[in-house]
């Protein structure tokens, strides 16, 4: 698990560390790290002697590790121009140093560029990218280096123009194509908009994992995470033991929704799948393992509800809801579900002891939130968290999960293949089935979440992706992590 950390809380981790240090040991120790990755960028493409690299200098600190790091890298052999970006505020000692290897100030973009460093501002930035800053960036992707390429573009800490802390990107903003950064990620490398123009981001270690205190702002699972929690069965276990997962979910209209939730569900850790609703023909000629029900209240026994994707909103599906919510059993909500809530009739079936997870989009996010999540998508998921005392995953590039105690997690598997219709009906399944299966809700959704967007990004290499692509790569998915 990784952790990203709030510019204040990286501010006074920094503060402690400082003060134990000779002045300057960070910014050094930044910079040599920044200096490590440039060059190896460099020589993995014809070398660092002999390199036109061009440093965009803004005015505080951030544009100091990029000086310093410049001034290595000139000192190795490659030509070095930075962009003063305010030349009456730039870090003189940075300066200096990169003067003193031979570095050089311009005004402007050179016509050959074999790597740009974004030093323009870190997590000392407010507000959108100001000019002449914004107009610079705005040039970058016309850039050519050796061959023709366009030139690769590390960001120092943060792209720039990014907002830090919520992963929002207000204006113009720097495409890096690898973020250095330094101590912590912080939210803008893992969620928003902003996760995306960050590339592939490294971490150098300086020093403050030891102070760093408090709770992160969002956190992110890896491989490892999923595979050690992940249910597994046993030489005790029978399909009840493993636990049974009900699924409300299609219709007459949708039938499809209801096939690929069950999909989904059979993929997960549940020993068996009981389906409630009126496309049980469909998902029993798909799948003659799931035992089927016209309704929720003649399904039986079941340790985790689904209930939403194409249900309609007309009486029955009420009811259907209805019957879903007065159990005592963790239930998550998708689609028509989350519509049949707004229109307020459910409110107090809401307030439950067992666990609730809701799976909106942003679309339906404002339909029970009252306006869309905005710039800060982990900020708004918490307070809708709080607000209804359920598990909230927003779907998004960056899936979020928050929980009604403010706790936070960002998805880093996510693909634009998911964007397709019936996706969100497969995540549901296999969610609905971890619930089913005893793991808590938060986890549930993170890893339903993770598992999802690999079999995403696995459709995908096939070409064009549909939702069947998707179920039906969660399985080779799954035998890949666990
Ligand atoms: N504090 C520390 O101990 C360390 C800081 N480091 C570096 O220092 C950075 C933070 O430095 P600073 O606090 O000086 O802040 P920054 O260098 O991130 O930015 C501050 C400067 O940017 C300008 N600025 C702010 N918003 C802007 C906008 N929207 N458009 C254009 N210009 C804008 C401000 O006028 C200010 O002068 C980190 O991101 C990191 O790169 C590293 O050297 C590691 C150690």
């Amino acid at each position: 698990m990784r952790q990203a950390w709030r510019v204040a809380d990286v501010r006074a981790a920094e503060k402690a560390l400082m003060a134990t240090l000779p002045a300057g040991t960070l910014m050094q120790r930044a910079a040599a790290g920044l200096a490590r990755r440039c060059a190896l960028l460099l020589s993995e493409s014809g070398g660092v002697y002999g390199a036109t690299v061009v440093l965009l200098v803004g005015s505080g600190d951030n544009g100091g590790d990029t000086l310093y790091a410049g001034a290595t890298l000139a000192s190795r052999g490659a030509g070095v121009r930075a962009i003063l970006l305010r030349p009456d505020r730039v870090h003189l000692a940075g300066l200096a140093a990169f003067r003193r290897a031979g570095g050089v100030t311009v005004g402007d973009l050179p016509d050959r560029v074999d790597l740009v460093v974004d030093g323009i501002v870190g997590i000392g930035a407010s507000g959108g990218l100001r000019e002449p800053a914004a107009a610079l960036v705005r040039r970058l992707p016309g850039l050519r280096g050796r061959g023709g390429a366009r030139p690769p573009v590390v960001a120092v800490d943060v792209p720039s123009g990014v907002a830090v802390d919520t992963g929002d990107v207000p204006g113009d903003a720097v495409h890096a194509d690898i973020t250095v950064t330094f101590g912590c990620l912080k939210p803008a490398h893992v969620v928003g908009a902003a996760a995306v123009l960050a590339g592939h981001v490294e971490l150098i270690d300086i020093g403050l994992s030891e102070t760093l205190h408090g709770d992160p702002a969002v956190r992110v699972p890896d491989a490892a995470d999923i595979a050690s929690w992940w249910p597994r069965a046993d030489a005790g276990s029978d399909k009840y033991s493993r636990g049974v997962v009900g699924i409300a979910t299609g219709s007459a209209t949708y039938p499809g929704a209801a096939v690929l939730s069950v999909t989904g569900a059979l993929a997960g850790p549940t020993g068996m799948v009981r389906y409630a609703g009126s496309a049980d023909r469909d998902v029993v000629h798909r799948h003659p393992s799931v035992v089927v029900a016209p309704r929720v209240a003649d399904a039986g026994r079941v340790q985790a509800w689904v209930c939403g994707s194409g249900l309609g909103t007309d009486d029955g599906a009420r009811t259907e809801l209805r019957s879903v919510l007065a159990t005592s059993l963790p239930v998550l909500l998708d689609a028509d579900a989350l519509t049949l809530l707004v229109g307020g009739q459910h409110a107090t079936d809401l307030r439950r002891d067992a666990p609730l997870v809701i799976t909106p989009h942003d679309g339906e996010f404002a339909r029970l939130a009252g306006e869309r999540p905005g710039a800060d998508r982990v900020g708004a998921a918490c307070r809708l968290a709080a607000w209804i005392n359920a598990v909230v995953l927003l779907k998004g590039d960056r899936t979020i999960v928050a929980t009604p105690s403010g706790e936070a997690w960002a998805n880093p598997t996510g693909s634009p293949a998911l964007a397709t219709a019936g996706s969100g009906d497969v995540l549901a399944g296999l969610l609905g089935s971890l619930l089913a299966a005893g793991v808590p809700p938060e986890r549930a959704a993170i890893m339903a979440a993770y598992v999802h967007g690999l079999a995403g990004r696995r459709a995908e290499r096939d070409g064009p992706v549909t939702s069947p692509d998707v179920a039906a790569a969660l399985r080779p998915v799954l035998a890949e992590l666990l």
